[in-house]
């Protein structure tokens, strides 16, 4: 078959694309990428949570899935709002990498051990929140653009030290740089998988990608995006879920928080894999119910 890729034009999308590419070329496929531009490429100053809105790096992209211009859509799943607009869906969730944030200082320092003051760059809320927890001294100062970018701007001090997803920092070749992995802290859904999304009624390309699926972590990021879909809040407000398997136990974790991480909301499940969308709904209930629905009032 002759398979057309939607890709975004940056660097980590190209690296993702063409991971999907190799991969159905090994199947025999022939694959060409089809790099699109999207709002959130466009738009690359204010923080995501402020410019609001969900799916910004998906839409346009979406759209030409719907069109027929492409056959597969390839995504950081974590950017893919829980809804998808009718007639799409993915068709697969690829082997998820640690899911974890690492820390980039420029003196090699740990989070623990920055001196008072010290400036450190994420424009994530959820990023944000868990730093505050850990270091209210510190300075968290908004920090956008590709990862090869957010790196420049902290080897040039702008910053003494950055979060970013492990995924990302490995893709583009960068793990030599990474001071700690941050395991303490609650990653963004999905964080460390692709999503190939394709149009629902394409049978043949449904069944091709298929085969690029992986199992354990598509029950994970299932049970992390039904969390999402009842906390509903996007990227303005600070929140993270973990899924992991053992066997055929499915534990997660999950929080809610305020803007400055001083109401703090944390939660945990386990139970059968064959619950795991069950389990993620139960713990964005137990959250809401122990003081988050009052902090997604005071934000929303
Ligand atoms: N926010 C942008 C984005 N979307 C996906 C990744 C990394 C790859 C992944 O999490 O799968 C990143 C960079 C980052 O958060 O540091």
């Amino acid at each position: 078959m002759h398979i057309r890729i939607g890709t975004r034009r940056s660097q980590l999308a190209l690296w993702q694309a063409n991971y999907v590419k190799r991969k159905l070329e090994d199947m025999g496929h022939t694959v060409e990428l089809v790099p699109i531009t999207t709002t959130g490429d466009k738009i690359t100053d204010a923080p995501l949570a402020k410019i609001g809105g969900k799916g910004l790096f998906v839409k346009e992209i979406e759209e030409a899935l719907l069109r027929g211009d492409i056959d597969v859509a390839v995504h950081s799943l974590k950017d893919v709002p829980t809804k998808l607009p009718d007639g799409l869906t993915l068709g697969a969730i690829t082997e998820r990498e640690l899911p974890y944030d690492v820390l980039i200082s420029r003196d090699g320092q740990r989070l623990e051990n920055l001196p008072t003051g010290a400036v450190v760059g994420t424009s994530s809320l959820r990023r944000k929140v868990q730093i505050k927890r850990m270091r209210r001294d510190l300075v968290i100062k908004d920090l956008r653009g590709n990862v090869d970018t957010r790196i420049r701007k902290l080897d040039e001090g702008q910053y003494d030290a950055i979060v970013l997803a492990y995924a990302g920092i490995r893709r583009m070749g960068w793990e030599n740089r990474i001071v700690q992995i941050l395991e303490d802290f609650i990653p963004a859904v999905g964080q460390g998988s692709m999503a190939v999304e394709i149009r629902e009624d394409d049978e043949k390309i449904r069944e091709v990608i298929s085969l690029l699926d992986h199992r354990e972590s598509r029950i994970r990021v299932e049970a992390e995006r039904a969390f999402l879909e009842v906390m509903e809040g996007g990227c303005q407000v600070p929140m993270g879920a973990i899924a992991w398997l053992d066997g055929s136990r499915l534990f997660m974790k999950g929080f809610l928080s305020d803007l400055e991480g001083e109401n703090f909301v944390e939660a945990y499940v386990e139970g059968n894999v064959e619950k795991a969308q069950l389990l993620g709904r139960e713990l964005a209930e137990k959250i809401l119910s122990q003081g988050g629905r009052s902090i997604l009032e005071s934000i929303l």
